[in-house]
């Protein structure tokens, strides 16, 4: 189904940066949307239930999987983590951009369904750096953060399946090449949309 807004995917090991570039960004592009996933996971520091995520049961996550509720979920670091299905397609077909900041298996989970979203993947400058910056946040005890570093070898094994990889070195340059690839995708988009309108004004096809 062709819909005239995009999904943008985002995802990374966990400590990458993501969140902080997918928030720089929309505070630059107010036309992307994020879109806010369910998880079985307790909120943690300031996270507030409809902001950060949508915090859910396992008995209330079952059910919206049992009502087809997600256009992706995964078990990622121990927990359940999910899109909402009608969240996304409502806001594409409505024409927003939507951005999803979501695991690996996820986002392949996404590719299916939707064929023209963008795949972006981004990986920490060394693995010293992503275990710092885990630290550094301070939001997550110490076997959390080594249950995440054991996870990033696997995760950052899939990059080569995405579209963009971006390296989050310095933020100022990660966050450019970011908002070049959201240019890019719109520019792309509205071309296409062109020919085709320029192919049935040439057929006559109203
Ligand atoms: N380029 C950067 N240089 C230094 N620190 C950074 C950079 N990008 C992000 N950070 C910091 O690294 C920490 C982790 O970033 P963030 O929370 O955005 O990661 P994440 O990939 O979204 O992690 P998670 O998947 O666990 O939510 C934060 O404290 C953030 O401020
Ligand atoms: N498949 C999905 N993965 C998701 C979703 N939302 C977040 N995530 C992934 O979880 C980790 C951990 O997040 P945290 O908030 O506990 O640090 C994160 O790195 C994402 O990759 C989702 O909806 N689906």
């Amino acid at each position: 189904m062709d819909y005239p807004g995009n999904i943008f995917v985002v995802a990374a090991p966990s400590g990458a940066g993501k969140s902080s570039l997918v928030k720089a960004l929309m505070e630059l592009d107010s036309a992307v949307q994020p879109s806010v996933s369910h998880t079985t996971r307790s909120p943690r520091g300031q996270e507030k239930h409809g902001r950060e995520y949508f915090f859910a049961s396992p008995t209330e996550f079952d059910a919206m999987i049992a009502a087809d509720g997600f256009v992706e979920w995964a078990h990622v670091h121990g927990h359940r983590y999910g899109t909402s299905k009608k969240a996304v397609e409502d806001r594409i077909a409505q024409g927003a951009d939507v951005i999803l900041e979501i695991d690996f298996q996820g986002a392949l989970q996404i590719r299916k369904t939707f064929a023209n979203a963008v795949m972006i993947f981004i990986l920490p400058p060394s693995w010293e750096e992503l275990r710092s910056r885990l630290e550094r946040r301070g939001e997550d005890s110490a076997s959390v953060i080594e249950l995440r570093l054991k996870n990033a070898a696997e995760e950052m094994a899939q990059a080569g399946q995405f579209d963009f990889v971006i390296i989050n070195e310095l933020f100022e340059r990660a966050l450019f090449d970011l908002k070049a690839i959201v240019h890019a995708q719109r520019l792309r988009y509205s071309a296409q949309r062109r020919a085709r309108a320029d192919t049935f004004a040439a057929l006559n096809i109203p």
